[in-house]
């Protein structure tokens, strides 16, 4: 496979100075990215998740060479992005959900006119690229507006359009559909779809929103404490998260829990009971011991919620 991010052993370590009395500072290392090696093949939409601190955004600015690795190697397109900032600035575009690259007073139209000189784009290319995109992302109507009059979801929109207009191959999306409504999620999530299958582009998405993932991502990397804790396919976290199924029962009346091998109660409100299982055992034989010995009204199977697995990948990483 053409490897197009590669990372080997990348360390990044912050000195940080804390205040410990009135004239005392004590001088601590903080290892945001510790070891980190994979790689990412072009054309891929990898999902990048972990909790708060982590390290995703340290990862993502020593992939732009807004940050200098401490120790390791790190190319992006074969180019070192601390080195040639610049060069690779033309290969790559950046979308930050919660700031924008665009001129906050201007019309929308004259944050992509700059773009258009700023990354020296030949004219016929800007033109065709603007048209697909302004068709795609739906912004005909948008482009004489000021960026400050825009909604969260049209700006999203218009900052998307600003990332692809010199033709990245590589796109970094950090939280892009963050206090987005339900339609303009999707509006979002389907036009990067269609990017990924048009252009190729390889896209690292880093995201708060599992959707996101489960949608548009075969692949997904976690990192926590700076390191890389899985790799794989999303189906994979949840045998690394050992997660559970749940089975939802409603019963004729109000009983006390019901008693199930290999299941229990998680929850009980009322004649419904929620009882959890893991996620790779049948459901069958646990429908046939309630039908036979419970007054069943309704079920139903709940699959696990992909953030409740990490947290309990975490929890089993941290457990002594
Ligand atoms: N400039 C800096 N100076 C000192 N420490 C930093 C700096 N930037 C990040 N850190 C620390 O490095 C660690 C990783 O931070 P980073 O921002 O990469 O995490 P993150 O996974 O992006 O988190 P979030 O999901 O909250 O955005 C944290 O402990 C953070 O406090």
């Amino acid at each position: 496979m053409d490897d197009f991010i590669t990372l080997e052993n990348v360390e990044k370590v912050f000195q940080v100075r804390r205040r410990t009395g009135f004239w005392r500072r004590e001088r601590r290392e903080v290892r945001a990215v510790d070891s980190l090696s994979f790689t990412v093949a072009r054309g891929e939409m990898v999902g990048y998740i972990g909790p708060n601190g982590a390290g995703k955004s340290t990862t993502v600015k020593m992939l732009t060479g807004i940050l200098t690795p401490s120790a390791g190697r790190l190319r992006v397109a074969g180019i070192d992005p601390a080195r040639e900032r610049t060069r690779l600035a033309h290969r790559i575009g950046v979308v930050f959900g919660q700031r924008t690259t665009l001129w906050w007073d201007l019309p929308l139209i004259d944050s992509y006119r700059l773009a258009h000189r700023m990354y020296r784009i030949p004219d016929a290319r800007y033109r065709q690229n603007l048209d697909r995109l302004v068709e795609l992302l739906d912004l005909g109507a948008l482009l004489d507006v000021p960026v400050r009059q825009l909604s969260l979801g049209q700006r999203m929109r218009g900052d998307i359009a600003a990332a692809l207009l010199h033709d990245p191959d590589v796109l970094y999306l950090d939280e892009p559909t963050i206090g987005l409504d339900v339609v303009s999620k999707a509006k979002v999530r389907e036009f990067l779809r269609e990017v990924n299958a048009e252009r190729g582009t390889t896209v690292l998405l880093t995201t708060h929103d599992l959707q996101d993932i489960e949608q548009l991502c075969s692949r997904v990397m976690v990192i926590d404490h700076g390191r890389l804790v899985y790799d794989g396919p999303l189906a994979g976290l949840h045998e690394a998260g050992e997660s559970e199924r749940t089975l939802v029962v409603d019963l004729e009346r109000e009983l006390p829990p019901v008693e199930v091998p290999s299941a229990r109660v998680v929850r009980v409100e009322g004649p419904r009971q929620w009882l959890a299982f893991p996620a790779g055992q049948s459901a069958a034989p646990l429908l046939a011991h309630l039908a036979a010995r419970y007054p069943l009204v309704d079920l139903s199977v709940r699959e696990p919620d992909i953030e409740a697995v990490i947290a309990r990948m975490y929890a089993e990483r941290t457990a002594p």
